[in-house]
């Protein structure tokens, strides 16, 4: 998560400032330009992952949205303005708070940035028996994540973060109680993540609990993997790229007009006016999806659109339709020969963000899928050595560092015949989350074959390396695995080559590996630096 209260403040701002221009005046215009700014907010709080200003922004939205009508249905109600008023003053109240807490959320941010730091989050345990949960409380601790239990009825602490999480065991408790009980934490910390254990599996109940304020819920027996999974991922939540639209639109006002619209919920765009440069612009501006007018005086939109299908690399990129056309025949054939949706024109803005939204979402997770590994989510064995390739080059250019780092868990084969596979996959899995956690953000992690990952620390020498990889090293063989009623302890080895010292991310890998079987023929659970390396130093 990229921290910028001040970011968020300003978003805020603009938000209260749509919100009284519609109060003053209020034409169905300005309550256009409010309910996209609020849109925008709430986009931006998701991007963020910020939940518990979330519940508050997307209620707010719900029912702006309901009131959008057209011209004659503003102004609205009085009571209706007086129940938004309320709203958007309990929500910038809220915001308030979450950016009094800048300091601290900046301290968890630039921790990332040096060189194998790693962040601490407290997480507070609600339950009648924390006993019952001591391997998840052990798990979390070692991936950075401090655990405070708390009895069932205890308040959190007065210096509690602004937005704690917090689990909460419901096992033991009747279903009034501890929907009473969420409602209450939800009340009292809006901005707090809540997630709730040993909720039954029940259509009814499940609902329950979301609406009394949880975020996420596990059923009675889930696997412990399962919710340490997910509260890491609740304390990670990846930075995204801002999502790129090419506007392919004759018209240069129609073309502002929609990149105007766009710009506000910071989709970066670019427009051409001639679809005949349409294949250069994707090649330049690599979009995450095209918005194109259907008809333009050389070429219409889906005859581009079957021009751009032609070529491999833009074979799943979505296609937006945007025409004046509400022949429907013609829109399921526009469909049929390669575009991914049909927008009429005049468009919702509201509508417009969230089909361009929920497109690129579909398709930057197509994409993920290809570039990523399904078991850990690192960066798989092909775009490890892109992405290796990319830094190695950087550092050629800027004369910068770059350490490569092979890993590899010792005597694997054992685990997976001693405990079985699932269990194996486990360890992969616990070992991919620790290295997430504790390398930055803009080192490469992959897993390059089945228990071997591919490290590259970037702006690091093999000494830096060798010393977070160390600690890491240390922490990994402390960690407990838990198997039945018992708990075993793994560890692995390394080898460590860098730049300067080799020149091709072949050579680089090749002397890592090298010194990883040192590590190993030496003993394993060690890290040894390439030879070739240590001479070149
Ligand atoms: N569970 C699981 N096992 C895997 C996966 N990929 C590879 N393996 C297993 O990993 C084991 C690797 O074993 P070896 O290469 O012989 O080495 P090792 O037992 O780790 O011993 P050393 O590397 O010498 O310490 C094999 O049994 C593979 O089947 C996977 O995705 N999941």
């Amino acid at each position: 998560m990229s921290c910028s209260p001040v970011e968020l403040a300003q978003k805020n701002q603009v938000l209260i400032l749509t919100w009284q221009r519609y109060r003053k005046a209020p034409s169905f215009e300005n309550f256009v330009e409010f309910a996209v700014s609020l849109n925008a907010f709430t986009d931006y709080l998701i991007d963020k992952s910020i939940t518990g200003l979330l519940h508050a922004s997307k209620e707010l939205e719900q029912i702006a949205l309901s009131l959008f009508g057209d011209d004659s249905q503003h102004p609205v109600s009085d009571m209706s303005m007086q129940d938004l008023h309320d709203r958007v003053h309990t929500l910038s109240k809220l915001v308030e708070g979450y950016v009094h807490a800048a300091d601290r959320l900046a301290d968890r941010c630039t921790d990332k940035g040096k060189v194998g730091s790693r962040t601490t989050r407290i997480v507070y345990f609600v339950g009648h028996s924390p006993q019952r949960w001591q391997d998840l409380l052990g798990q979390l601790s070692y991936f950075g994540v401090k655990v405070i239990e708390l009895g069932w009825g205890d308040n959190l602490p007065l210096d509690a973060s602004p937005n704690p999480l917090i689990i909460m065991d419901t096992d033991g408790v009747s279903v009034e109680g501890w929907a009473a009980r969420i409602k209450a934490l939800r009340e009292y910390h809006k901005l707090a993540q809540i997630i709730g254990l040993s909720i039954p599996s029940d259509f009814r109940l499940l609902q329950l609990a979301l609406k009394s304020g949880a975020d996420w819920c596990f059923p009675l027996g889930a696997s412990l993997q399962g919710v340490v999974a997910q509260i890491l991922e609740m304390n990670d939540p990846t930075d995204q790229e801002p999502f790129r639209v090419l506007v392919v639109e004759d018209s240069l006002t129609a073309a502002r007009a929609i990149q105007r619209a766009l710009e506000e919920h910071q989709i970066v765009t670019q427009s051409i006016q001639d679809p005949l440069q349409v294949l250069n612009a994707l090649r330049q501006f690599l979009p995450d999806l095209i918005l194109m007018d259907m008809y333009m005086p050389n070429c219409t939109g889906v005859e581009a659109a079957r021009v751009i299908r032609q070529h491999n690399e833009f074979l799943s990129i979505p296609i937006v339709y945007l025409s004046g056309e509400t022949d429907v025949a013609l829109q399921v054939d526009a469909l049929r020969l390669g575009g991914d949706h049909f927008l009429t024109k005049p468009f919702n803005q509201v509508f417009l963000n969230a089909i361009v939204k929920s497109k690129i979402e579909r398709y930057r997770t197509l994409r993920r899928s290809m570039f990523h590994d399904s078991l850990t989510g690192l960066l798989n064995h092909t775009s490890t050595k892109t992405s290796l390739d990319a830094a190695l080059n950087q550092a050629q250019r800027e004369n910068g560092r770059l350490a490569v780092a092979m890993l590899d868990i010792d005597h694997f084969k054992k685990v997976n015949d001693t405990y079985g596979h699932p269990v194996g996959d486990q360890i992969i899995r616990s070992l991919a989350w620790l290295l997430k956690q504790r390398l930055r953000k803009s080192d490469i992690i992959g897993r390059y074959g089945g228990e071997e990952f591919a490290i590259g620390l970037v702006g690091a020498d093999a000494e830096q390396a060798r010393q977070v990889l160390d600690r890491i090293r240390g922490d990994f063989a402390l960690i407990e695995h838990p198997y039945r009623d018992a708990r075993f302890n793994i560890t692995f080895s390394a080898g460590i080559a860098a730049f300067p010292g080799g020149d091709t991310v072949a050579d680089l890998i090749n002397a890592a590996d090298e010194a990883l079987y040192t590590s190993k023929r030496a003993g394993r659970n060690r890290i040894t630096i390439a030879a070739a390396i240590q001479g070149h130093a």
